[in-house]
């Protein structure tokens, strides 16, 4: 069971303080999403959580240890990180480019034993590529593409997933399929991160919300405590409906609201 924390979390990119004292700590069991306005820091966030912004103060832990402490070796296979709109820049094969998911684990994508193979082909399935294994990565649409990507973050099998809006480039049904196997991830002890824009899905699939705003926690928990109208002015700027129904609710923005910086 893995935990990750980020305590008094402080990163300043250029002059900029992108994240400004962030406490958190993410369980394993628990599908957590961050959602926020552009700019919020989220990005930051993840990537700091995946030790690859260094904390201008404070840390993240992994376990009681310091991450930036840990061997680059040992975070990456505790840690899967899918960045936000990753491309390939080379004409591997779709399961060459899941495969590279096996390096952290000493594995060679041209050589993998049984283990590595499986979970390749099981990351393939999960994203529903299972048909497109020998098609260059470089011939895939940008969903395809996105969804290979997360493929080869899943086949890592490691107890963190960092995902950098996994499903803004997918199709509502491969948006499902792919929430439903993050969840899943979480359910089977993983401690599981994504960023979404979409607070309807968010709030559908998440067991934890965290708001982020100007670099800081506005709120965090269950997404019916998270998401009130009231916030959503405040953080997002709109005008929006939270309408309760049976399996969740539904988050109707309707208007943005005046830019009080204009
Ligand atoms: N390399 C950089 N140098 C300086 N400032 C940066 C850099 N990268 C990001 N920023 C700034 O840091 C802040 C946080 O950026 P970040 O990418 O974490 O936001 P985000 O919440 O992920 O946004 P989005 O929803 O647009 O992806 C923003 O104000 C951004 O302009």
């Amino acid at each position: 069971m893995t935990r990750l924390e980020a305590r008094s979390l402080t990163v300043e990119l250029g002059t900029r303080r992108a994240l400004d004292g962030i406490d958190l700590s993410l369980q394993p069991g628990r599908f957590t999403v961050i959602v926020g306005p552009n700019g919020a820091g989220k990005t930051t966030l993840l990537r700091s959580l995946a030790g690859l912004a260094v904390p201008t103060k404070g840390e993240v832990v992994l376990n009681d240890r310091s991450l930036l402490g840990m061997p680059a070796g040992e975070r990456a296979r505790a840690i899967a990180y899918l960045p936000q709109g990753g491309g390939v820049a080379w004409p591997l094969p779709v399961a060459g480019v899941v495969a590279l998911g096996r390096l952290p684990h000493g594995e060679h994508p041209d050589r993998l034993p049984k283990t590595g193979r499986e979970a390749v082909a099981s990351a393939l399935r999960s994203v529903g590529l299972q048909d497109l294994g020998r098609r260059p990565a470089t011939a895939l649409s940008g969903g395809e593409r996105a969804r290979a990507l997360l493929a080869r973050a899943l086949a890592t099998q490691a107890p963190v997933l960092l995902a950098d809006e996994p499903v803004a480039a997918l199709d509502p049904r491969h948006q499902l399929v792919v929430l439903d196997v993050l969840k899943a991830r979480a359910r089977a002890g993983a401690t599981v991160v994504a960023i979404m824009h979409d607070l309807t899905l968010a709030a559908r699939f998440a067991d934890e919300i965290v708001l982020l705003h100007g670099g800081k926690v506005e709120a965090s928990g269950p997404p019916e405590t998270v998401l009130t109208g009231e916030r959503l002015a405040a953080t997002f700027g709109i005008r929006a409906q939270v309408l309760r129904q049976a399996g969740g609710f539904l988050v109707v923005a309707e208007s943005p609201l005046p830019d009080l910086r204009q």
